[in-house]
């Protein structure tokens, strides 16, 4: 299935007809510079191409007031003296004869995205469209927004196809309190915003758009405001902030549907955001959004005005909602401490409401210290020496690499005679072993060695490997008769590479292997219900989990709070993937692990599997194709105290070594 791209030109046909600072950045080059980017890039012309729409009024009822709609219809028809005059009831926003007309295209875009994707005719999309619409309120315009467009979807979704549970994730750096407004009292739509705060200093400068508004009545627990409280955010704050609250809190509601509010004034050289995050963040974030709600995500474009990141920054979500390999994160640190604190505070707050943020018991209620915090205005903040002088336009970033997708998708061996899933192409070779790897393979294995079909499949896994180092294939299966022999052939193959760094996920008991050395060359992490004999170390990480991988939700914790900060900031250029002989993890929990590992190493992941296993192997493959994982079972139960004590425990083990695992701020130490 395909992703859709909506657009109309006819939404770049209005704009400022008079002066006023606080609206000038919001300009009709916006679309056109980010629709020409995607025709460059060749990316528009692998979309599947839908017609944008005047939204009905019914449709804009469902979220605004009819008094409101009616004065906002009398615009067309205005001298400029009344449009000006309209225009002073509302804050940071600006009338134009045409907008009315675009306000409606910008709703139905949204609309008609949804359709796409809630039919099937496509998988996910996004719609380039302005007016933007997050701060627009039931009877009221806001920065630069008339109509809500993705609160309105989000209402038009439930209505029509009786979506259950819509997630909105709004990474734009403003705080889009239209949508706060219309969703807080209801538990069918949980609403995610990151936004430049300064402790209420920054537009639109609300009390309740800080960590302790959490939505109200049945909707307690529903509204997620994480708000920055200093400028400068980097990828690692954006990142943490995913994997320690927002992944978890979302594969735990399970959404039906997930809605962006695609703003990109949080990328480097926005002159409204003045954040560091580099415009290919936006490509791991829609990877990690991809999994959930089986694929179904709508990209709305909401802010973003610098006409270079802006661009960047659409390209690279449209391009990773095309399912090519995201570019690989160099130098990710750690979050700042400012960022900590905004993350414990909300973490905090929303306890109560999410059984994967319960902590593990005895750790300290950081809520009383948070309040400190805002109070004391939060010091010790990144100092890096010149940052500050410069401007947001006179920050300067590399154009993000190619991401070049290889021309085979995916590669499997397998055992004889089997035909490979539809869309795989096969391998088997029958060259001999290197001799070298056959005495090393003799060192470990003599006893299995005497089985002469130990080795059949090895030569195969070997050319499997080469044609991923060579960026023929993207990623691979291999079904072999000892999962431990193939990973040490594998490892020790990819080893002799002086700069390589394998991550290896070994998921089920038994021994790894020796392969573990602490030379950095292989980070692995063991998830199995066995207490391994291996001590913990930097490069060794033992997850220990009460019913190993048949425990989805201790699994998920595992997965997105441990295995991910520490993958991203390990950075390899190769996963291998272990199933380890009875293992026992249930199905769906592999197949998220499987589609979101592929975030890594420009998505060149190996996976391995036992004779035997082989039931896996068309869901593995046809995830590995780029189908996404299906949903997790709703409700998600929550983590047994053991699991959570387990991770817990790592996680303060390693944070000192892999920084991204932090997610306290140390001012509660
Ligand atoms: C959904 O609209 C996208 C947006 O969130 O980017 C709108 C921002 C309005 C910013 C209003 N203050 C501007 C002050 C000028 N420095
Ligand atoms: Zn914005």
């Amino acid at each position: 299935m395909g992703t859709a791209l909506v657009y109309d030109e006819e939404m770049t046909k209005y704009k400022l007809l008079w002066v006023d600072p606080a609206c000038k950045i919001e300009v009709p080059e916006r679309l056109t510079v980010s629709y020409e980017a995607l025709v460059k890039n060749g990316l528009c012309q692998r979309c599947v191409s839908i017609p944008a729409r005047e939204a009905t009024e019914a449709e804009i009822l469902l979220v605004h007031s009819e008094e409101y709609l009616e004065g906002v219809k009398k615009t067309p028809y205005m001298t400029l003296e009344d449009l000006k005059e309209f225009t002073l009831q509302y804050g940071d926003v600006y009338f134009h004869p045409n907008i009315y007309h675009c306000a409606k295209l910008a709703v139905g875009s949204a609309l008609q995205l949804c359709d796409s994707v809630m039919t099937g005719k496509v998988r996910n999309g996004m719609a380039l469209v302005r007016p933007p619409g997050h701060h627009s309120m039931r009877s009221a315009a806001s920065g630069f927004c008339v109509f809500n467009n993705v609160a309105i979807a989000a209402r038009y979704a439930k209505q029509k196809y009786g979506v259950k549970r819509v997630l909105i994730v709004d990474w734009d750096v403003h705080h889009g309190q239209g949508v706060q407004y219309c969703f807080e009292d209801d538990p069918s739509v949980l609403y995610f915003s990151w936004h430049r705060y300064e402790h209420q200093k920054f537009w639109p400068n609300l009390r309740e758009s800080d960590y302790d508004n959490v939505g109200k009545e049945d909707g307690a627990g529903f509204n997620i405001n994480v708000p920055w409280n200093k400028v400068g955010m980097k990828n690692s704050d954006y990142l943490s902030v995913f994997f320690h609250l927002l992944l978890p809190v979302a594969y735990e509601f399970c959404p039906e549907l997930v809605l962006v509010c695609a703003g990109f004034d949080s990328a480097i050289g926005d002159p409204e955001g003045e954040m560091c995050a580099s415009p290919d963040i936006f490509a791991h974030l829609t990877h990690l959004l991809m999994n959930l709600a089986g694929g179904k995500l709508c990209a709305v474009l909401e802010g973003g005005y610098n006409l270079t990141s802006l661009p960047q920054s659409v390209c690279q979500t449209v391009q990773t909602l095309l399912g090519d390999p995201p570019t690989r994160l160099s130098d990710l640190g750690a979050p700042c401490e400012s960022a900590l604190e905004s993350l414990q505070c909300v973490r905090s707050a929303h306890r109560q409401y999410w059984s994967c943020l319960r902590q593990a018991a005895g750790l300290p209620d950081s809520h009383v210290s948070a309040k400190r915090i805002r109070s004391a205005g939060g010091e010790g903040e990144r100092t890096e020496v010149g940052e500050e002088e410069k401007s947001a336009e006179e920050q300067a970033w590399p154009e993000p690499p190619q991401r070049v997708s290889p021309p085979v998708r995916c590669a499997l061996v397998l055992p004889g005679g089997e035909a490979p899933p539809d869309g795989c192409e096969q391998i088997s070779s029958r060259e001999e072993l290197h001799p070298l790897m056959l005495t090393k393979l003799r060192e470990h294995f003599q006893s299995e060695l005497d089985n002469c079909s130990a080795l059949a499949s090895l030569p195969s896994l070997m050319t499997l490997v080469e044609k991923m180092e060579k960026n023929e294939i993207r990623n691979g299966l291999a079904v072999v008769h000892s999962v431990t022999m193939a990973m040490m052939c594998v490892l020790q193959h990819v080893g002799d590479a002086p700069s390589s760094r394998t991550l290896v996920v070994c998921v089920g008991g038994g021994s790894v292997g020796s392969h573990a050395r602490e030379d950095g060359k292989t980070l692995t992490v063991q998830i199995s219900s066995e207490d391994t004999e291996k001590p913990t170390g930097k490069f060794y990480v033992p997850v220990h989990l009460k019913k190993g991988c048949g425990d989805a939700s201790g699994f998920m914790q595992a997965l997105l709070g441990l295995l991910l900060p520490l993958g991203y900031q390990y950075n390899p250029d190769l996963v291998l993937l272990v199933q380890m002989p009875n293992a026992g993890v249930c199905g769906g929990v592999w197949q998220q692990l499987v589609g979101v590992l592929q975030g890594f190493a420009q998505g060149h992941v190996l996976v391995l599997m036992q004779e035997g296993e082989q039931a896996r192997v068309g869901p593995t493959a046809s995830t590995l194709l780029g189908d996404p994982a299906p949903p997790l079972e709703h409700p998600l139960q929550a983590p047994l105290p053991e699991d959570v004590e387990a991770v817990e425990t790592l996680r303060s083990r390693l944070q000192s070594d892999w920084s991204l695992l932090q997610n306290t701020g140390e001012s509660t130490a």
